[in-house]
C-alpha cells in the first residue's frame, strides 16, 4: 500500500483527489492536510507520497516541508515560475526523494499540448485561449502557459521568426498576455470548468486543437498515475508527459 497525504484536502481537486485515493484497493489515505494545519513529520502522518492542490503562494514551501520529512510530492497547484523550480529540484537532489509537478492532469490536455508542439512548426500562427470557471484565482492558466512555452519551443528550434501580425495600438492589452511570443487569452465564466483551444493559422486554413475537463474526476487517473510512479524518476519532473514517457 502506498500511503498518500492530501494537502489542500478540503479543496475542489484535493477532496476530489481524496475521494479518488479511497477508492484505489493499493493507496490508503493517512493524512487530509488544510490551510492553517502544521506541514511535518507528525501531520503527514506516515505518508510516502503527498500531493499539493492549494495555492501558488503557498505549494513551494509545501513542497519543501514534505521533502524535510523525506516523503515524494505530487503538485498540481499552478504558478510555479523557473526559480522556484529550481530550487526544489535542488532540495529533492539533496533529500533524494521525488517531486512531480504537472500543470495539468487530464489526459486530454496532456495530449493537446503534445500536439499543439508538434503542430506548431507547420503554422504562421498560434494563439491559445483558455477557458475557466471564475473562482480561479491565477491567470493564464498554467496548462495554458505550458502550452505556449512549448508551441514557443518548437518554432524556435524549427527556425521560426515572430508571428505576423499587424497591430501597433492596444492600449487595454486586448491581443492578451504574451508568453515567449505567444497570444494567450484567459476567459473566466460561471457554468466552465477547465477548457483550452490552441488556434494555430495558415493561409486559407486553420487548426483547432481543445481539451475540455467538463468534471474534475478527469484529472484523476493522471493524480494517481503520479502517485504511484513519483518516486520512479529522482528529483524533479516537470509535466505527466514526462512521468509517462510521452515527453
Ligand atoms: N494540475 C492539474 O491537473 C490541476 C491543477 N489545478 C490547480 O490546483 C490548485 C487548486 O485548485 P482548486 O482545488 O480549484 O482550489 P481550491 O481553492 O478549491 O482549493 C485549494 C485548497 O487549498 C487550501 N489551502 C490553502 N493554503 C493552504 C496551505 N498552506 N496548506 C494546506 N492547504 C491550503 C485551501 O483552504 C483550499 O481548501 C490551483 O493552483 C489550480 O490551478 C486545478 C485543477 C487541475
Ligand atoms: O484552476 C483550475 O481549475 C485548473 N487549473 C490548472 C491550470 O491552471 O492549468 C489545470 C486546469 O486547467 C484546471
Amino acid at each position: 500500500m502506498v500511503k498518500v497525504a492530501v494537502i489542500g484536502a478540503a479543496g475542489r481537486m484535493g477532496s476530489t483527489v481524496c475521494e479518488a485515493v479511497e477508492a484505489a484497493p493499493d493507496l490508503d489515505l493517512v493524512a487530509r492536510i488544510e490551510a492553517g494545519d502544521a506541514l511535518d513529520p507528525g501531520t503527514l502522518a506516515g505518508a510516502d507520497v503527498a500531493v499539493d492542490f492549494t495555492r501558488p503562494e503557498v505549494t513551494e514551501a509545501n513542497v519543501h516541508a514534505c521533502l524535510d520529512a523525506r516523503i515524494h510530492a505530487v503538485v498540481g497547484t499552478t504558478g510555479w515560475g523557473p526559480d522556484a523550480l529550481e530550487r526544489v529540484g535542488a532540495h529533492a537532489r539533496t533529500a533524494g526523494r521525488s517531486v512531480l509537478i504537472a500543470p495539468n492532469f487530464a489526459m486530454s490536455a496532456v495530449l493537446a499540448m503534445r500536439f499543439a508542439a508538434m503542430a506548431a512548426p507547420y503554422f504562421e500562427s498560434a494563439e491559445v485561449l483558455e477557458m475557466h470557471h471564475p473562482d480561479k484565482v491565477d491567470a493564464p492558466s498554467g496548462t495554458a502557459a505550458a502550452t505556449a512555452r512549448g508551441i514557443a519551443a518548437a518554432r524556435a528550434e524549427a527556425g521560426m521568426g515572430a508571428m505576423p501580425d499587424a497591430t501597433l495600438s492596444d492600449p487595454l492589452g486586448a491581443r492578451g498576455a504574451r508568453i515567449d511570443g505567444v497570444p494567450v487569452h484567459a476567459v473566466r465564466l460561471r457554468g466552465l470548468t477547465a477548457h483550452e483551444e490552441i488556434l494555430l493559422g495558415n493561409p486559407g486554413e486553420q487548426l483547432v486543437i481543445r481539451t475540455d475537463s467538463f468534471d474534475r474526476v478527469s484529472f484523476m487517473p493522471g493524480v494517481l498515475f503520479a502517485v504511484r510512479h513519483v518516486g520512479e524518476r529522482p528529483g524533479l519532473t516537470v509535466g505527466l508527459d514526462a512521468a509517462m514517457g510521452l515527453a
